[in-house]
């Protein structure tokens, strides 16, 4: 795919919390109009960390916290696979050997490598990490026809190490040394503005959140900045690439897009593993959700909703599409790209209107060794927020200002809860993530059990200083979150793994024993010593199924006879038979559990139906159910 004008890219990354210097889803299920959508033409809606100052570059001298750079830690070493480049391998590819990236002034970017060692040393890290930061990337995109004409010089300079130098905004002014106005960030990785868009699948951290997505975290990347920073461009390509049927082979073609060749070549590569894979694309349009799969000719807004089963907010009634192919899922891409709402102003000619949320659902049953079957639900969640905005710069008026207002909003919303989850102190206390349909829907990859990258894309010309600013300083807060990601498993499931460890464990020592007894009876055919038995201190301990089981000291096994050998095997054997039954019988236990359960289910559909039914008859009341306001349906 796209090959890049170097075979050595130079980025820079950092880790940590900031290190800036300068100071699920209620679904209506269809595997429907968007697998057999692609080419078809649709009507496309066309409503359309602050730092501590200081002199620039100096680098060494950077505070450098612990973290995680597992973007880095786990990228893939190699470059020139093709745009699913990775090594394939499902999680096995996140222990990789990081690849080492070092800074090129203007060119591809640059990654902490003193990071990315530390990171190393630490050895492979399970995939269920206690907390990691939000992995955070930034992306400058090169200065534009109209910014070059009108001579804007870039206000960005790029030591390396993760690093990004924003100059003072002395535009205009006599371009004194002004050391106080320059400003040293850092990040887990910097992307230059001649990073291409197969850079971006390769180093910023989205392979690792594909193969934790397969392994059953839920995943989310999302991309902030400016308009016309370079958002869509990142995560989708162009939009003329959606026009048409679209070239698969185009180099142009974003993270997204990217993403899924790579999702696919992994679940090909996992023989063991029966995965099922839906999605669902949605946007925020003026505080509105519109589901973009199927948006209806009146673009009905759908509610968003409190679930009790899942701790999280979700669209209720949102279209989800079963993707068996990877044609599918492009062609919801695809129908998404169409249906969003796009719109124009002085600064951006197809600016977002709305925040999307493409979300894929990867649903996996692994049969263990044992015969068990354990369930995970994953998914990978890529946001394309709209672009803040000054409305005077952008010149928005009438609609295009309404537009502008309700994204500016939603997104101080996001500003405060980054804020204050970053925060140490604040981190524990009130977040606002009710202020917005935004921050809902995103609260559980900000602050839950999500793994998240954030892609801040930002413009280097003098004349966005300001805007820069702003979203350098907001990554830089983003990257002191910690979350807590934890893979989505049926705790049944995950006690009867445990019990089936147990089981594999006592088989392992009925092997020992029994090879123990075989050389005993070759070494002495005549018998052993019959006295040492009591000296063997048996410890008895009761059995789950209540048979009195010997623990041995296995160091003195040859000093037993035969009879007494065959004895304990005997015992080990009935003990195993014992556990086995206690397994059955927790299998039946289960069932009749998820029976249980179901039943309960369907008694609080019944009483989500009676709320409905009460809140439409109450038309004051908020559009989300808040259980404790309203009337509570039954608790799962
Ligand atoms: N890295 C890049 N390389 C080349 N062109 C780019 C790059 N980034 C952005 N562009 C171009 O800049 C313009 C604006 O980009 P884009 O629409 O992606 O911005 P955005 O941040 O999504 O804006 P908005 O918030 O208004 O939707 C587009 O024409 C896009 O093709």
């Amino acid at each position: 795919m796209v090959r890049r004008a170097s075979s050595v890219p130079h980025l820079n990354s950092s880790g940590g919390s900031s290190a800036d210097s300068a100071g699920t889803s209620g679904s209506r299920r269809g595997r429907a109009p968007v697998a057999g959508s692609r080419g078809r033409k649709t009507p496309s809606t066309t409503s359309t960390g602050q730092s501590q100052r200081q002199s620039s570059g100096s680098s060494s001298s950077m505070p450098r916290s612990r973290s995680l750079t597992n973007g880095m830690r786990r990228l893939s070493p190699q470059k020139g696979t093709g745009s699913s480049g990775g090594t394939g391998g499902g999680g096995g590819s996140s222990r990789n050997t990081p690849y080492f990236l070092r800074s090129r002034e203007n060119e591809i970017g640059s990654a902490d490598t003193l990071e990315i060692v530390a990171s190393k040393s630490t050895g492979s890290e399970e995939c269920s990490t206690p907390e990691d930061n939000i992995n955070v990337v930034v992306r400058v995109r090169p200065l534009n026809d109209k910014e070059k004409r009108d001579r804007h010089g870039s206000t960005l300079q790029f030591p390396g190490n993760g690093q990004v130098i924003l100059e003072g905004n002395d535009v205009g002014q006599k371009r004194s040394h002004n050391r106080d106005s320059v400003r040293v960030f850092t990040y887990n990785v910097v992307f230059e503005p001649g990073a291409t868009q197969e850079d971006i699948l390769d180093y910023s951290g989205i392979k690792r959140i594909i193969e934790m997505g397969i392994e059953g975290f839920s995943c989310t990347a999302f991309c902030y900045g400016q308009t016309g920073s370079g958002k869509t461009h990142t995560l989708t390509g162009p939009p003329d690439l959606f026009v048409g049927k679209p070239n698969p082979k185009d180099p142009r073609h974003g993270l997204i897009f990217r993403s899924f060749l790579y999702l696919f070549q992994l679940i090909k590569n996992r023989k063991d593993v029966n995965y099922v894979l839906k999605a669902s694309f949605m946007e925020i349009y003026n505080e509105r959700v519109i589901d973009l799969l199927n948006p209806g000719s009146a673009r009905k807004p759908l509610a968003v909703r409190w679930s009790k089963k899942s701790g999280g907010f979700f669209v209720e009634n949102l279209f989800t599409v079963d993707c068996e192919e990877l044609d599918d899922l492009l062609a919801v891409l695809e129908e998404g790209m169409r249906n969003r709402a796009v719109g124009s102003h002085a600064m951006n000619d197809h600016s977002s209107r709305s925040h999307t949320i493409l979300t894929v659902h990867i649903l996996s049953d692994q049969q263990t060794d044992g015969g068990v079957f354990l369930s995970k639900h994953g998914k990978i969640n890529f946001v394309d927020l709209a672009g803040s905005e000054l409305t005077k710069k952008t010149m928005s008026e009438g609609k295009t200002l309404e537009e502008a207002n309700n994204i500016n909003k939603s997104l101080m919303v996001l500003g405060y809860c980054i804020s204050s989850l970053s925060d140490s102190k604040k981190r524990t206390g009130h977040i606002p993530y009710r202020d917005s349909q935004l921050t809902k829907l995103l609260a559980d990859s900000l602050a839950g059990n999500g793994v998240t990258l954030m892609i801040a894309c930002v413009s280097p010309a003098h004349y966005n200083h300001a805007e820069t600013l702003n979203t350098l300083r907001y990554a830089s807060r983003a990257k002191r979150i910690r979350t807590k990601p934890v893979i989505k498993m049926d705790p049944r499931e995950a006690l009867i793994l445990s019990l089936k460890r147990d089981i594999h464990a006592l088989q392992m020592e009925n092997d020992h024993l029994k090879a123990a007894l075989n050389l005993h009876h070759q070494a002495a055919p005549n018998g052993g010593p019959v006295e040492n038995l009591l000296e063997l201190q048996l410890d008895r301990v009761s059995s789950g199924g209540g048979v009195p089981v010997p623990k041995v000291d296995l160091q003195r096994l040859p000093e037993l006879d035969g009879s007494e050998l065959a004895e304990l095997v005997k015992l080990y054997m009935v003990e195993n038979e014992s556990l086995r039954q206690e397994n059955n019988h927790l299998f039946t236990v289960r069932e009749t559990i998820l029976r249980d359960q179901e039943i309960v289910c369907r008694e609080n559909e019944r009483l989500l139906k009676k709320l409905e039914d009460v809140n439409k008859s109450n038309p004051n009341g908020n559009e989300d159910s808040e259980p404790s306001q309203k009337v509570q349906p039954n608790k799962e």
